[in-house]
């Protein structure tokens, strides 16, 4: 499981940086073949998929979450979970409720010249919220809360069935919360193509958001440039980087976590002590086996020949580096001086700061968004906020000073182009 970064052959070191990149281009033509179906088949391939994957009936008429059963699933949660879900949106809401922009905001840019942006909401949003090896009631929250915040007049939700057909009852109470009620059961590659091309019982949405495994994340990037398919959030991934500090105890606990979602899954550990590593090792060791499956088997696979395991580097500064090129989209700073670390931090898609915020604490509670840039996106990618589902037009007004100020040059520019007619169009105006 310790791999000293500087023994690592390039292909290697290569294998980590592109971690589940792999696994999405191995699944890519057989999830184009799903696209296609969908595209030509509607509803009926939809359906079939649905048989073949979730390994459930359905039919056209139960697509659609019923009101019934939204209704019905708060008998079904216990409070506790109830509690969290609503202190969960609370914390999450007044994070996202900062990010709302002016519904328009104006500069001056010369005198009479004034230019402005206008935020406007898209028509209409799905929210892909996973369901597979786990549930995700908060994916389902840390989407919605910033459409909501939006102001998005349709949002959509989708979801993969359970095996009973029915949809996890804490993402319906969630949704209830949030006031949405336009939620299908379908997942995966069926839903992305459903929602982008439209069948008879779903209709198309401008955008589709949220995160998903190697075959959601497959269809989203083949559908790229025919609907709008957000940041890429594709199989979880951490880097926890840790310091002579810190306990063995808590590095070992935190790099277990993301590791759980699935053997696609990336996590590292990355210190230049290698007694922390040792120790965290060994650690790591016993609590694999206290796992039950399928949880214990994602974690070895992640850690031991996975993309994932303890890497020992010679500095701190490397340690940086290699995390700046990898750009996680969860990283966890367990050094003793965390305000002075994150400044080095250029690529990543959240930063946790010291020892009181593990990784678990953010995927849930915190406030910020949780959906997040993986696969090395991080390094131009953000995560989900409010302006996801918003627009801007640039807005543009100007006094008869304003004009003569800017007229000139606007013909000389337009002619140097070789564009008469822009040209013309500042020629004798006001005269
Ligand atoms: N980046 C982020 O912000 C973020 C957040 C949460 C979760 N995640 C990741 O999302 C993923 C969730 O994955 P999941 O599996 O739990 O749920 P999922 O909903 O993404 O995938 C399940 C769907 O995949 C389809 N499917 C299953 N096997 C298939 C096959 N062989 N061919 C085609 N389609 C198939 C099924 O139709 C099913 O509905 C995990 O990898 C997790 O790490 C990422
Ligand atoms: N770690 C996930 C994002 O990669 C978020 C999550 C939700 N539930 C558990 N984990
Ligand atoms: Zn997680």
């Amino acid at each position: 499981m310790i791999r000293y970064w500087k023994e690592l052959n390039s292909a290697e070191q290569a294998k980590l940086f592109r971690r589940s990149e792999i696994d999405i281009e191995a699944v890519s033509n057989s999830v184009h073949a799903i696209i296609e179906r969908v595209k030509a088949e509607g509803d009926e391939a939809v359906l079939s998929l649905t048989r073949e994957f979730d390994r459930v009936e359905l039919s056209a008429g139960h697509l659609r979450v019923s009101k019934q059963e939204i209704a019905d699933a708060k008998q079904l949660l216990k409070p506790p979970v109830k509690g969290a879900i609503e202190h969960a949106i609370r914390n999450v809401r007044r994070f996202h409720e900062a990010q709302k922009p002016e519904a328009m905001k104006v500069v001056e840019v010369e005198p009479g010249l004034f230019v402005g942006e206008r935020a406007t909401a898209i028509e209409s949003a799905a929210l892909y919220v996973p369901r597979g090896r786990g549930s995700f009631p908060s994916m389902l929250y840390m989407l919605a809360v910033p459409a909501v915040i939006a102001e998005v007049p349709r949002i959509v939700i989708t979801t993969p069935p359970g095996e009973d057909g029915s949809v996890d009852p804490a993402c319906l109470y969630a949704a209830e919360l949030l006031g949405i009620d336009e939620i299908y059961r379908v997942g995966g590659a069926q839903a992305i193509a459903a929602l982008t091309f439209g069948t008879k019982t779903i209709r198309p949405v401008e955008k589709i958001v949220g995160p998903g495994s190697m075959y959601v994340t497959a269809a989203k990037r083949l559908l790229y440039g025919t609907v709008d398919v957000g940041l890429p959030a594709g199989p979880s991934e951490s880097i926890l980087i840790a310091d002579e500090t810190a306990d063995p105890e808590l590095a070992a606990k935190d790099i277990l976590v993301e590791a759980e979602h699935g053997s696609d899954s990336s996590a590292l550990l990355i210190t230049p002590d290698r007694k922390l590593a040792e120790r965290a090792a060994d650690i790591i060791q016993e609590r694999i086996a206290d796992l039950p499956e399928p949880r214990k088997g994602f974690v070895s696979d992640v850690l031991d020949g996975g993309y994932g395991g303890i890497i020992v580097t010679e500095t701190m500064d490397e340690a940086v580096s290699i995390t700046n090129q990898f750009a996680p989209e969860h990283l966890e700073l367990m050094v003793s001086e965390p305000f002075s670390l994150v400044g080095k931090i250029r690529n990543a898609g959240e930063i946790l700061l010291g020892r009181n915020i593990p990784f678990s604490c953010a995927n849930y509670m915190a406030g910020a968004n949780a959906v997040l840039p993986t696969g090395g996106k991080a390094k131009t990618y953000s995560a989900v906020s409010v302006r996801d589902f918003m627009k801007y037009s640039s807005v543009v007004w100007s006094t008869r000073d304003g004009y003569d100020r800017i007229a000139d040059d606007t013909r000389n520019l337009a002619l140097y182009e070789g564009f008469i007619t822009h040209a013309a169009a500042v020629d004798r105006r006001w005269s």
